[in-house]
This record gives structure tokens, C-alpha cells and sequence, in this order.
């Protein structure tokens, strides 16, 4: 990316944020966010990534408080910068043998200097998406024996509005020619978009019991904020209780896109205040989901099973 390309990036980032913000003030003005009401669900199991804070933490609580058994990525120790730490945590999971009817892939950066995971991704490619691609793919067997027809399990991808402007730069995934933290953090939720589009293809091609969906919690006043420019910061903690949801308005998508009858046997689709909208028009292109989701394959050194589903 060229320096050119990266001031642009960031302008349309914090364009994309604006947006958002404006529109969730006027729905304040209106009445503002409502708590989704849904029925309890006992003897589930969740898994929720980054449930130790801000928006994950509500999710987590909300969904023990309606029953379930909830895991937080962390207290079960897991580095989703790490893949040799996702699979230790894989692992201890499954020694577990409980079942998994949830998986909620929260955790993220945003806007972090250039740096790079263990594995020498960039870090918001590397944590934010290949961390829970890696992840999703190893737990997906037991999501696959825990769902029945009528009953899916369902996998989770938080993104955000920023997907909108992100663009999926094939040839530079790292980001090494030119660093954008704004373009970097973009490409990661709309990988994390294209990610769950295909794997939702996947299941429903093997008639797998299990859905996978995109939420996007709208902007929301937690610590993500703590690596952008001062005066985001700034007019973040003077107005942010004003123009921002709270981390509990926050995660009612993530809650409901979790348990919700509504959505029994759906997937593919693009949360955000609970209802279905659009993304970004490229996140629909089948070849593009493809090609991300092999070479994703080949970075996290998984078997790429989707030529043999879409072939046989
Ligand atoms: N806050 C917003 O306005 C907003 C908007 C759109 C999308 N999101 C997305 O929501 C998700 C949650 O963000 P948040 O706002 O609650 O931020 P947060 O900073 O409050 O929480 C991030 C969580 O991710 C965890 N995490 C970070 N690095 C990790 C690692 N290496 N391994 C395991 N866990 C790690 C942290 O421990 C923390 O629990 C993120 O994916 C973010 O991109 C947030």
C-alpha cells in the first residue's frame, strides 16, 4: 500500500466510523437499543474469544445469564496470536468432552502498530482472523456431532462497518510493503466476512448442523480504542457514553445471532442490529471466499477439504 493508499485508508475509516455513530445517535434519539428477549438455554455450551472484556465480556454474560456454559477464551488460556496456542487450547477443550453449540470468534485489535504474531503474520491479519480461522476449523467437528437437525450449533464472526471500505489485498495479506494500521484492521474484518460466507457454504453443502453467520456490533465505547489517533481518544471518552453503545448494546447482536430461533438452520448472513443487511458487495464473490479460505489453509497448515466437498 502506498502512503497515499494508507492516508486514504484512514480517512475512510474514520468516514466509515462517523456513519455509524451518526446513525446510532439518531436511534437514541428515537428510543434507542432494546434488549433482544430470548428463551433460556440450558445445557448449551459457548466458547466466546476476547470474553475477558468489552463487548465479549457482555456476551459471555448475557448468554450464562440465559444459561449456558460459557468459556472464555483466556480463562481456558488461549493466544489467538499464536497457532501453536489455539491448537494447545483445542486440545484442552476437547479433553473436556463437552459439546460445543457456540462459538463466538469476539477477540481483536485495532489500529496496532506495525508488528507481528508468532507466527510472523501482521496482527490484525494474523489474531483477528487467521487466529479464529485456525481455530473455528479445528472445533469444527465437535460443533458438527454437537448441532442436530432443528438445533444447528453456530459459529460467530465479529466484524465491523469498517469491512465496508476494506479492500483484500492478495498479493501484500501482510502488509509489508506499505504499513496501514486503518487498512489492516479493514482487511481483517472483511477476511473474517469472506470466511464465514464460504464456511457456511461448506456446511450446508456437507449438511453439516452447524450455521455460520457475521455480526457487526456498531461502535461501541470499549479499549479497542486504545491504539488510535489522540483525538479519536479524546472525543471518545468525552461524548463516547453519548455516541457509542455500551458494551452490553453491543453484543445484543452477537446474544441474539447465538441463540435466536430466528435464525435455526440459516447462515451467510450479515448481522447488525439484529436484523440482516448487505456487506460489502465483493464479500459475495465465491471465488475471492475460495481463494482466501486456501491460502488460509495453507498459512495455518490445515487440510483443505473444500475441493472435495464442492466436487463430490
Ligand atoms: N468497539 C467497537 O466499536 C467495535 C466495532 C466493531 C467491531 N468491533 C469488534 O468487536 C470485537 C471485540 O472488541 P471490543 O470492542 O470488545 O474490544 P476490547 O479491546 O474491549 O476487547 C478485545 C478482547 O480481545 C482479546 N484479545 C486481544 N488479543 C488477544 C489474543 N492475542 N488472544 C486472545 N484474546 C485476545 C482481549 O483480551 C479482549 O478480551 C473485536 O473483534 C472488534 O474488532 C468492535
Amino acid at each position: 500500500m502506498s502512503p497515499l493508499s494508507a492516508a486514504r485508508a484512514a480517512l475512510r475509516v474514520y468516514a466509515a466510523g462517523a456513519a455509524v455513530v451518526l446513525a446510532q445517535l439518531l436511534r437514541r434519539c428515537r428510543g434507542g437499543f432494546a434488549e433482544p428477549v430470548l428463551a433460556p438455554q440450558p445445557d448449551r455450551v459457548a466458547i466466546v474469544t476476547g470474553g475477558t472484556d468489552g463487548i465479549g465480556y457482555s456476551t459471555a454474560k448475557h448468554l450464562a445469564r440465559l444459561g449456558m456454559h460459557v468459556i472464555i477464551v483466556e480463562f481456558l488460556y488461549c493466544d489467538l496470536a499464536s497457532l501453536q496456542s489455539i491448537r494447545q487450547f483445542v486440545q484442552k477443550f476437547k479433553k473436556k468432552k463437552i459439546p460445543l453449540h457456540v462459538l463466538v470468534n469476539n477477540a481483536g485489535v485495532m489500529m496496532v502498530p506495525q508488528r507481528k504474531t508468532r507466527d510472523g503474520f501482521e496482527e490484525h491479519f494474523g489474531l483477528n482472523y487467521l487466529g479464529h480461522f485456525l481455530l473455528t476449523n479445528l472445533l469444527l467437528d465437535t460443533m458438527k456431532e454437537s448441532g442436530s437437525p432443528g438445533c444447528s450449533a453456530r459459529v460467530l464472526a465479529v466484524s465491523s462497518a469498517t469491512h465496508y471500505i476494506g479492500e483484500l489485498n492478495m498479493d501484500d495479506l501482510q502488509g509489508s510493503r506499505c504499513y496501514s494500521p486503518h487498512g489492516a484492521y479493514a482487511q481483517s474484518k472483511l477476511a473474517l466476512v469472506l470466511f464465514m460466507y464460504h464456511l457456511q457454504r461448506l456446511l450446508a453443502a456437507q449438511g453439516s448442523p452447524v450455521t455460520a453467520n457475521v455480526v457487526d456490533p456498531g461502535v461501541v465505547n470499549t479499549d479497542l480504542y486504545k491504539h488510535v489517533f489522540w483525538g479519536t481518544r479524546l472525543i471518545k471518552k468525552l461524548f463516547g457514553w453519548w455516541f457509542f453503545k455500551t458494551p452490553d448494546e453491543g453484543a445484543w447482536t452477537s446474544v441474539y445471532a447465538a441463540v435466536t430461533p430466528d435464525l435455526e438452520g440459516i447462515g451467510g448472513r450479515y448481522l447488525y442490529n439484529e436484523k440482516e443487511t448487505k456487506s460489502l458487495t465483493i464479500t459475495y464473490d465465491l471465488d475471492l471466499q475460495r481463494e482466501l479460505w486456501a491460502r488460509s489453509c495453507q498459512m495455518t497448515g490445515i487440510i483443505d477439504m473444500t475441493q472435495d466437498t464442492f466436487s463430490g
